[in-house]
């Protein structure tokens, strides 16, 4: 399954092409719907996300609500479009328009893409920049996200993602008892964390930052239940299943890192406190007695629920902005900006739920038989019971 995107953050809309899903799958808009929704939210976001309603239209690929076996379009338009006709438009401009809209962006921000990316195309105008490498086009990579979210859901595996810190403030609290308790506290806090007394330290640090001109970043957790054991590889490098996540999340604007389990606390520890015993029973088949390496080994899923987290540098657009150089006059400069997020993490949770469930629908249908959404259906299930009787 592969998809690609289309779209600037203030053009008309945001495109994806989805190809390679079974036929006779289920899906309706508003399994897309709900998770645009989800991404929008969040203490720390600025105006944008009072404007922008997102929703999907399905353009191509479902009938009558069950997908056709053939690509999936989806679109979701850009609200803010009306207010941006003249400066993103696609035609020709006459020279008096020109003089009005053509106010140069010259003047590169800091940790965002703006001079990597006018150096690459040339693009002394650094909006033909931004407005590509904006986080907005996360929208569209939820709207994929959520199809292949449904699509596991529907094999009985599902997918959260949740807050685990922000701007330095841990949430304390771990335990839940299912992934539906951690899926509907996280849903009620502004910043989707588990530990409610963490989560109003949360919102306090974010509301310094933003008084402070400044802003602050994260971790995000994702947790993962019910993938078949098997699923990657080890034999082939590009093929490791935990590298694909690992990949999922750095191509998330803004994430910095990535740890699975224990993550980087491995490093500290001896073999004995890292590795997860095997044990078996017969209700279960094999298991670990511990999740210390959050589901993987080998590249392949140990049939424990994954767990991998993704660290989020602090958005880069500042009120109080730092220095850098106008590319036309080379002279120094710190300038003011317009609007920006101060902290975009608790979305960024959700962007990372969508991105892992990209990736581990794409394995299952590389693994198993993807035509017939039955037949898939019946080929990961012979896999869950082969394993427990092996
Ligand atoms: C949901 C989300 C919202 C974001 N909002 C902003 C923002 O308002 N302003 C900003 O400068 N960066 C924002 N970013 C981060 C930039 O898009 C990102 O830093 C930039 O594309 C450069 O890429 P890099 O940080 O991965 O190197 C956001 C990121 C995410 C995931
Ligand atoms: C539009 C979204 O996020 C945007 C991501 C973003 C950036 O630089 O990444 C900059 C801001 O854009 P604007 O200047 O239009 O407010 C955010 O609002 C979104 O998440 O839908």
């Amino acid at each position: 399954m592969r998809y690609l995107t289309s779209g600037e953050s203030h053009g008309p809309q945001l495109t994806t092409i989805i190809e390679g899903l079974p036929a006779g799958m289920p899906l309706l808009d508003s399994d897309i719907n709900h998770a645009l929704a989800r991404r929008q939210k969040g203490h720390g976001r600025g105006r944008r996300m009072q404007i922008e309603k997102d929703t999907v239209q399905i353009t191509g690929g479902v009938r009558h609500g069950y997908t056709l076996g053939s690509p999936v379009g989806l679109v979701v338009q850009n609200d803010d479009w009306k207010h941006w006709t003249k400066i993103m438009g696609q035609g020709p401009l006459e020279q008096e328009e020109l003089d009005e809209v053509k106010r140069k962006i010259s003047r590169p921000r800091p940790g965002h893409a703006d001079l990597n990316g006018a150096l690459k195309y040339g693009h002394r105008d650094m909006r033909n920049v931004l407005e590509r490498s904006s986080a907005r086009e996360t929208t569209v990579r939820v709207a994929a996200g959520a199809v292949a979210k449904k699509l596991l859901s529907l094999l009985g595996i599902e997918v959260v993602g949740h807050v685990v810190e922000i701007g330095g403030i841990v949430s304390n609290k771990r335990e839940y008892n299912s992934l539906e308790e951690l899926r509907d506290i996280t849903e009620e806090s502004p910043v989707r964390c588990l530990d409610a007394e963490a989560a109003q330290k949360m919102m306090d640090a974010i509301d310094d930052a933003k008084k402070n001109g400044d802003s602050i970043g994260g971790i995000v957790e994702v947790v993962v239940e019910g993938m078949p054991p098997g699923v990657g590889s080890y034999v082939h490098y590009d093929r490791k299943l935990d590298a694909k996540l690992a990949s999922a999340i750095i191509s998330i604007n803004a994430f910095k890192g990535v740890e699975f389990g224990i993550g980087f606390e491995a490093a500290k520890k001896p073999g004995s406190q890292v590795h997860d015993e095997i044990a078996w029973n017969d209700k279960e088949g094999y298991y670990r007695k511990t999740n210390r390496l959050g589901g993987f080994e080998g590249g392949m899923t140990s049939g424990m629920p994954i767990v991998v987290r993704g660290v989020m540098k602090p958005i880069p657009t500042l009120y109080k902005p730092l220095e850098s150089v106008d590319i036309e006059t080379k002279e120094p400069f710190t300038a003011s900006i317009e609007r920006s997020d101060s902290c975009a993490v608790p979305a960024a949770a959700v962007v990372a739920e969508h991105a892992i469930a990209w990736e581990l629908a794409t394995a299952i249908l590389d693994q198993f038989y993807a035509d017939r959404f039955e037949a898939l259906k019946a080929s990961v299930e012979e896999q869950r019971s082969f394993a427990r009787d092996f």
